[in-house]
């Protein structure tokens, strides 16, 4: 409900299934007793917040999440802790991982795939225009509700989904240039990121895999991007991908650019859905 102030605590919720565990706790289905309303409940150990020293990550994240009020990011509705465990309480996204998604189907349409980009273009806009940057957007944090919209679900710590996919803890994959060499980012890091999905999306595998991170790494420094020859990828969206993933930061097509692009216009789906 939307009266933040409300004093929460266990006994508000029935919990249910476990939906994953991650390195700092885990998170589950759970429903509010009174309102029968289905949150996610995310579960952190305070020993965790204590050995990993993330108070101050935790609480700027917490104020960021609970913040954002976008139907593309998913919600932070509220928080509460006991003695050893810190819950968030978050929105549910009924039909999970976008990324399970991705790995059933192989690879999106490219109508699928300009509407999941149109909604986290929307969402980052809006994140920048509340100074929000770096959101870590790979297809792990992204999650669908049960209309199949798209939510950007990360607080600054991924949850480790059970499934065996754990290449993704530390994959460079979608780190911009800058990012990966270290230096200061601004928001065209996430200009990047939308870059890498896109190609991922249509693909079914991000453009600078290889086998070795070192690998990666000297793929994304050159921009070794290559397209494999694919009837069902149009030129209009090698041209998007080809002007977002830049090394030059500065040069990256801008994010009110992407919703203006032709393979956008064309193939987008403005619902999100
Ligand atoms: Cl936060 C947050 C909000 N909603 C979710 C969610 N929702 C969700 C719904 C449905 C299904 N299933 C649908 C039927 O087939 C089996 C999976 C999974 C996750 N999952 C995670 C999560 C986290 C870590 C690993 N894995 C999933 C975090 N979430």
């Amino acid at each position: 409900d939307e009266n933040p102030k409300r004093e929460w605590s266990l006994s508000d919720f029935e919990i249910g299934k476990p939906l994953g565990k991650g390195k700092f706790g885990r998170v589950y289905v759970a429903r509010e007793v009174k309102s029968k309303f289905v949150v996610a409940l995310k579960v952190i150990f305070k020993e965790q917040i204590e050995r990993y020293k993330i108070h101050h990550q935790l609480r700027r994240e917490m104020e960021i999440q609970f913040s954002l009020k976008h139907q593309n990011v998913l919600r932070l509705y509220g928080w509460f802790h006991d003695s050893d465990r810190v819950y968030l309480i978050l929105e549910y996204a009924h039909n999970g991982e976008l990324y399970k998604e991705l790995s059933k189907k192989g690879h999106f349409s490219e109508k699928q795939a300009a509407t999941y980009i149109l909604s986290l273009t929307k969402a980052l806009a809006y994140c920048h225009e509340k100074h929000v940057i770096h959101r870590d957007i790979k297809p792990e944090n992204l999650l669908l509700d049960h209309e199949g919209r798209l939510k950007i679900a990360d607080f600054g710590w991924s949850v480790q989904s059970r499934s065996k996919r754990h290449t993704m803890c530390g994959t460079l994959d979608y780190l911009a240039p800058e990012m990966v060499e270290n230096k200061a980012h601004d928001y065209a890091v996430d200009n990047w990121t939308l870059g890498i999905l896109c190609y991922e999306f249509l693909y079914g595998a991000p453009p600078f895999e290889a086998e070795s991170q070192v690998d990666t790494f000297k793929r994304i420094m050159k921009v070794d991007l290559t397209f494999p020859s694919t009837p069902y990828v149009s030129s209009e969206a090698k041209n998007l991908i080809s002007r977002l993933l830049v090394k030059d930061s500065s040069r990256r097509l801008s994010l009110q650019k992407i919703m203006e692009h032709p393979w956008i216009i064309k193939n987008g789906n403005p619902m999100g859905v």
